[in-house]
């Protein structure tokens, strides 16, 4: 927990914004095209009002009055359909944020190194999904407000230009002075803000672990951890919040300072100008409204900052899990090398292994398993029995020495050959949220009825699923929850043996499972005739018995023998 605060760098962040701006190049083309018409529009009324003024002081009704008051009402009309017109466009990139989100995330959370997010659990760092609600807000709104602030600036500041040269130095003042707001401002109101979000997901976090251990914080909830924990994270986020608040208010300040200084200078410079009769009381009350209108538009980009610092800290939270590195694609395609329902042999060179920042695991380890061997691995607790099986599923690329299947490095072998070929059980590994069908093919259409059959019967399940009105389509909980525990084990050896591999990689997770059913499991997995590659995690003497070869580990040595 906290363990995200890092050093926050705006560059890295505004380039991830023009980024997502260059994929909406085309609709923020035609927010701008709408902006600058309807800019062009609204400062036609004080322009239209200082006419129409004029035309008072005539004090006659004439047609050139009617056409400008209906010009002008005509303006305020098609300012409100081009509006619209921008609320749509808006509306589409919101949808595409979205769905581009979703799917980046879908695509590459399967491919994510799994050595990379050793340090974090995923289920966490896949929270910030959630600020797509905050990116696609904060967007919308940015884009809605920004150009139509920035083009009104723009506009009227060379209007007023017009009017009188004195006009030139306040729209001089007015430029300068909102770059030395966003300069002076923005790198601290961005790095305040990601610190809050970063407390945001912790206290997330905490809650969330809560809910995942209810049991054990409920007979525990007199000690107060619960709350003592949420006590400490939620004063780090209330700190941050103030800090970054502090930013805010600092901004605003200075503009109210900014504002109150631009009205009585305008005030009193349209007012010498009138009476010194270089400007009529059209052009005074006309130069009035535009710069009302210039300083309204600069407030809202000022109060706007707070969605751009939501906007940039939304687009960093969601690349933390999309930035994580994905796993690499060997270029050699050899796999006439790693025969389809063939058993595969392996071959492991001076294998060494460590976690990142911990002592060697797995030290110089090598061994050799025919193609269709059955091979246990056993040793004492902690020795590195599941490590092995995982660099041998090409889980952890990052190992010294040489690991061959079928004479071929496996860090040459594609990781979708690799991962069609091979079939694995690992003990943390989980049901989730779906049919017992999904849960067992994970959608390989390939998989017919027969062959599914069969395997639940070989792995215990079949009485399970016949006493179901479901059948297949039993809605499973995430983690299998209102399913018994060797349920769940005979479920997750049955997702294995369906794609028939040709290396089956599994730990004995069946202790409990009764013992008939148990016998047949292990029959079938170290029948001669079944033609895969079989390396299993286990200490059951029964289950050693019926292998070829075993591999001993223990904390210096490694030993391979022959059963
Ligand atoms: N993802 C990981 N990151 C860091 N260290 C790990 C990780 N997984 C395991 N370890 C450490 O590696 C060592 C070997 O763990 P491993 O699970 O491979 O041993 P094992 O022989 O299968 O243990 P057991 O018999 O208790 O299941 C342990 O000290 C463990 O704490």
């Amino acid at each position: 927990m906290i363990s995200e605060k890092e050093n926050y760098s705006i560059r890295k962040a505004v380039k991830r914004f023009y980024q997502l701006v260059s994929l909406e190049r085309k609709e923020i083309g035609f927010v701008y095209f709408y902006a600058i018409i309807s800019g062009f529009i609204l400062l036609s009324l004080p322009l239209g009002i200082q006419a129409i003024t004029n035309l008072l002081f005539g004090a006659t009704v004439s047609t050139s009055l009617i056409v400008l008051i209906g010009v002008v009402v005509l303006g305020v009309l098609f300012t409100g359909i081009l509006q619209v017109a921008q609320m749509r466009v808006i509306e589409r990139i919101q949808q595409r944020i979205f769905t581009r989100l979703t799917f980046a995330y879908a695509y590459r959370i399967p491919k994510i190194s799994l050595i990379s997010i050793d340090d974090y659990y995923l289920p966490e760092l896949v929270n910030r999904f959630f600020d797509t609600a905050n990116l696609q807000k904060g967007f919308s709104k940015l884009l809605l407000d920004f150009p139509a602030a920035s083009i009104q600036i723009l506009f009227g500041l060379i209007l007023l230009c017009f009017y009188h040269p004195v006009f030139i130095v306040f729209a001089l003042i007015v430029c300068s002075l909102v770059y030395m707001i966003f300069y002076f401002t923005s790198a601290k109101g961005f790095k305040t803000s990601m610190v809050e979000s970063d407390y945001k997901y912790d206290v997330a976090h905490w809650l969330e672990e809560v809910s995942r251990a209810i049991k054990t914080f409920k007979f525990h909830q007199h000690n107060e951890l619960h709350l003592e924990k949420t006590d400490k994270l939620v004063s780090g986020y209330l700190s941050s919040r103030t800090s970054h608040f502090m930013v805010l208010i600092l901004q605003y300040r200075v503009l109210i300072i900014f504002k109150v200084l631009i009205t009585a200078a305008m005030l009193i410079i349209g007012s010498y100008l009138f009476i010194e009769q270089q400007i009529n009381l059209g052009q005074f009350i006309a130069s009035e409204i535009i710069i009302i209108t210039i300083l309204n538009s600069i407030e809202k980009l000022i109060v706007n900052l707070e969605v751009v610092y939501d906007v940039l800290t939304a687009l960093e939270k969601l690349n933390k899990v999309l930035d994580k590195p994905q796993d690499e694609s060997a270029d050699l395609v050899l796999n006439q090398n790693i025969p389809k329902k063939l058993g595969v042999s392996i071959k492991a060179n001076d294998l060494s292994f460590a976690y990142p920042n911990k002592r060697p695991i797995i030290k110089n380890v090598n061994f050799e398993i025919k193609e269709g061997e059955k091979v246990c691995i056993t040793g004492l607790e902690g020795t590195g029995k599941s490590t092995l099986l995982k660099l041998l599923a090409g889980i952890y690329p990052d190992f010294s020495g040489n690991i061959l299947f079928n004479g071929l490095a496996i860090k040459m072998v594609p990781k979708k050959i690799l991962y069609q070929n091979i079939a694995t059980l690992f003990a943390d590994d989980e049901l989730f949220s779906g049919t017992l069908l999904e849960n067992i093919t994970i959608g390989n259409k390939n998989v017919n009825f027969n062959d599914l059959d069969l395997v639940c019967k070989i792995v215990g399940l079949e009485e399970f699923i016949t006493g179901q009105q479901q059948g297949y389509q039993l809605h499973l909980d995430p983690q299998g929850k209102k399913q018994s525990y060797n349920t769940v084990q005979k479920i997750l050896l049955a997702r294995c043996l369906v794609n028939k591999p040709s290396l089956l990689l599994v730990e004995d997770t069946w202790g409990g499972i009764e013992p008939s059913i148990r016998k047949q499991i292990i029959s079938y997995l170290t029948n001669e005739n079944q033609q895969f590659t079989l390396l299993v995690v286990t200490n059951d003497e029964d289950f050693i018995s019926k292998c070829n070869k075993k591999l001993y580990l223990d904390n210096e040595i490694f030993k391979t023998s022959t059963i």
